[in-house]
């Protein structure tokens, strides 16, 4: 099982220690959670980032919210509102809570808490163990790449769908892991991901981990596809709807646009949690609108290694920040799931008791 660098998400008694992942790549901190309140700010200052962390995160925050303020009906609904709130594409945070939520209404108060911490508990193994299965099904499609020519294996990859992002292995990342492990030569073309620059992180956990990328621009993606010098693209996803529309990280559908002009298979990797059967198309899929601010500014570290935020733009300049976009499932070659690789029309089959 992989074993991830540094928790993404530690529990030591009544508090839930984060990677501060707005500090990183430049600084490695954690972050300690007591309150319902310090673990919304968590998510929505995405401190804590990706949709499989932030539903394990949101589910953590309930038990802190129950540990903290009381385990009565009225305590447990403000919990699950308030970290509902927190950001609205990734449905894995929606699933997490309305998991939490099942497990704990029925209970009486004086049993919640401790029911609580266990649910959000089962929720991040289930994630640990989802992001190996995605793993083991994904690396199948870099070995079959292997087989056909000499080299390493070309991927490219947008965001951040790392071990950053999980509770694991990750999701797109994870049979990039597999492969290395099974000694595949890989090497991964690193998007950017403007404005948050999560690729950033991946090109940080990539290194740590020894597997050779190259860090690009976002806007780099369609000529290195044009040249064919990129054999896979696989990204992560926050909701895929039911006829498999995948909301990801803003830059995803160029990605995919150039992908298929230029014949290259694109590949999603998420786990169930990531599904929404009741979302019928990308269309039902809410975009989240970010500050301006993210647009406008940059993050980095100056010359004497203190991290700095420069503006791009002068004072009142307008700027637009949707944190996703839509890729419709026509565009998408298939989907990594920890149940196995279905196109994208196909994940009632493979997950009929979601669909029903
Ligand atoms: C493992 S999928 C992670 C998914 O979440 C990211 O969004 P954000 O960094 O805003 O939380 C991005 O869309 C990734 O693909």
């Amino acid at each position: 099982m992989f074993e991830q660098p540094i928790p993404t998400l530690r529990r030591d008694g009544e508090v839930v220690h984060v990677l501060d992942q707005t500090l990183l790549p430049f600084r490695t901190e954690t972050v300690a959670l007591r309150t319902l309140a310090e673990a919304a700010h968590a998510i929505r200052s995405m401190q804590v980032r990706g949709a499989p962390l932030i539903g394990a995160t949101a589910a953590f925050g309930v038990a802190l919210a129950l540990a903290d303020e009381g385990a009565d009906d009225a305590t447990l609904a403000h919990a699950l509102a308030t970290l509902g709130a927190t950001r609205p594409t990734a449905v894995n945070l929606h699933w997490a809570l309305e998991r939490m939520r099942l497990a704990l209404q029925p209970l009486q108060p004086a049993a919640r808490v401790r029911a609580a911490w266990a649910e959000a508990e089962a929720i991040r193994a289930d994630d640990t163990a989802t992001c190996d299965a995605i793993g083991r099904h994904g690396v199948r499609l870099i070995r079959e790449i292997a087989a056909r020519r000499p080299g390493p294996v070309r991927l490219m990859t947008h965001c951040n769908a790392g071990w950053l992002a999980t509770c694991g292995a990750g999701t797109a990342l994870a049979p990039v892991y597999a492969a290395q492990a099974e000694g595949i030569a890989v090497e991964v073309f690193v998007s950017e991901t403007r404005p948050r620059n999560q690729g950033l992180l991946t090109a940080w956990e990539l290194r740590a981990a020894g597997v050779p990328h190259i860090l690009i621009a976002d806007n780099a993606a369609g000529l290195l596809l044009m040249r064919h010098e990129v054999d896979l693209v696989i990204t992560g996803a926050d909701r895929i709807a039911a006829n498999g529309d995948t909301a990801n990280k803003v830059g995803t559908y160029l990605k995919a646009l150039a992908a298929r002009v230029a014949e290259v298979p694109f590949h999603i990797a998420a786990p169930h949690s990531t599904l929404d059967f009741a979302s019928a198309d990308g269309a039902a899929i809410p975009i989240e609108d970010r500050g301006a601010d993210e647009v406008l500014h940059v993050r980095g570290e100056a010359a004497d290694g203190a991290t700095a935020e420069l503006a791009l733009a002068p004072a009142g300049t307008r700027a637009a920040n949707p944190a996703f976009d839509l890729t419709p499932a026509a565009l998408i070659t298939g989907i990594v799931t920890e149940r196995g690789i279905a196109r994208p029309g196909e994940l009632a089959r493979l997950y009929p008791e979601q669909a029903r």
